[in-house]
């Protein structure tokens, strides 16, 4: 079997999945969740025109006065009454504009005697100085949010100023998670030298921790025919993500188990480094992704196939890792057919791959701010060319 190239690799795994039915939930509930429809506007921004100081509203016309300054407009009890020539209305910020005036002188340029008012200082330079006009930040209709986009606390922020309570989004994706390996025990366990601390549903369970998901812990599965069969036969979720046991070894048995288990293959193998050996499939609507074990394998296949399956599943419109550019601090020699996922630093403002790139090494990927992309048969780099790269820290 040939190797997949890691674009066509991402639109299978996300075609695997079926997004997950919609329900309304609060605001407060629908921080990282993705709208499923567009969030619009039930009410006009500022709803009318609005002192943006603390000053006096006026006609900018009068000016330079003197006025009298008639009432008071405040936050939540503004002055209702028409204003005419040469007076004026003490305002503060955030109220509404009292009926007449156009402009707010604000009050470090304001002297006062009794009623009487004076410009003391430039004065507002054009009419609607100082004044947030009705509809500035948006209008009753518009659409705050669009479909498949995440909410942020400043779209979620948004919609409670649009009079929105509540937004539908996908029911939160069920990730059932699986470590394989004879040699595992988990972590803090007292264990025998053959032992090695299982890591994998860590890096993906707070890998995915920002997402509305719900795990399903597997656990950790010897390498066992019979019992990887069966508990992937059992397993309900929307997304089954097994990692280890995916190469070609004789104890690597996640593939045949999960043939046992009634999942179809789709892939096996991206043209990818670290990762190569990740494979595909679904059973019904399950989809299932097979990570290989060295856990810097399983971090970069989980940042390019399980987050955004999962973001995929959640009504993501854009659900793919975004990559930047970076300049090289090094130069680097020419890839191969594998696009490459190098472990780099940033040091200052300049990108560094680190020494060596074993998929085993955690302390390197720890170190890491990013990854440097390389694509399939990029040709040698200089140090001061720009880099692709995928930020991780
Ligand atoms: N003859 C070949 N050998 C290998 C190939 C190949 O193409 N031909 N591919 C290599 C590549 S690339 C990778 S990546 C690994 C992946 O293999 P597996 O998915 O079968 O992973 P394991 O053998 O089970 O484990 C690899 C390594 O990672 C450790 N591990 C596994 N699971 C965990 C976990 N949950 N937490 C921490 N560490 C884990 C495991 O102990 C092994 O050291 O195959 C190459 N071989
Ligand atoms: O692809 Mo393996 O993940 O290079 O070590």
């Amino acid at each position: 079997m040939s190797l997949l190239p890691v674009a066509q690799a991402q639109a299978r795994v996300l075609a695997l999945g079926t997004p997950t039915p919609v329900e309304a939930v609060p605001l407060a509930d629908a921080l990282g969740r993705y709208a499923a429809a567009p969030v619009v506007a039930a009410r006009t921004q500022p709803a009318s025109d609005l002192s943006a100081m603390d000053g006096y509203a006026l006609r900018f016309a009068d000016l330079p006065g003197p006025f009298a300054v008639i009432g008071e407009s405040a936050a939540g009890a503004s002055f209702a009454a028409p204003v005419g020539a040469g007076q004026a209305v003490r305002i503060f910020t955030g109220a509404a504009m009292p009926p007449g005036t156009d402009t707010v002188m604000v009050q470090e340029e304001a002297r006062r005697d009794g009623a009487a008012l004076f410009l003391d200082g430039e004065g507002p330079g054009h009419r609607g100085r100082n004044v947030r006009r009705r509809g500035l930040d948006f209008a009753e209709g518009d659409v705050l949010v669009d479909a498949g986009e995440r909410l942020t606390p400043a779209r979620l922020a948004v919609a409670a100023t649009g009079g929105v309570a509540r937004i539908p989004v996908a029911r939160r994706v069920r990730v059932a998670l699986a470590a394989t390996g004879d040699e595992l025990v988990d972590p803090g366990t007292a264990a025998s030298d053959g032992a090695l601390p299982e890591s994998n549903r860590l890096l993906l369970r707070t890998l995915l921790a920002d997402m509305a998901i719900e795990i399903v812990d597997l656990g950790i599965l010897p390498d066992r025919l019979d019992v990887l069969t069966d508990a992937f036969t059992r397993v309900e979720a929307d997304v089954l993500v097994t990692t280890g046991g995916a190469s070609v070894g004789d104890h690597d048995l996640v593939r045949p188990a999960l043939a046992a288990a009634g999942v179809t293959l789709d892939f096996w193998r991206i043209a990818l480094r670290p990762g190569k050996p990740m494979l595909a499939g679904r059973r019904g609507a399950m989809a299932v992704v097979g990570l290989p074990g060295n856990p810097v394998s399983a971090f970069v296949t989980a940042i390019l196939f399980v987050r955004p399956l999962v973001a995929h599943l959640a009504h993501a419109a854009d659900p793919l890792p975004r990559t930047d550019t970076a300049i090289l601090g090094e130069p680097l020699p020419a890839n191969g057919e594998r696009t490459d996922y190098l472990r780099a630093e940033t040091r200052g403002g300049r990108v560094f791959a680190s020494t060596i790139q074993d998929s085993s090494m955690l302390r390197t990927l720890a170190r890491s701010t990013c990854l440097i992309v390389r694509p399939p048969h990029a040709p040698a780099a200089s140090a001061g060319d720009s880099a692709e790269i995928l930020r991780i820290a």
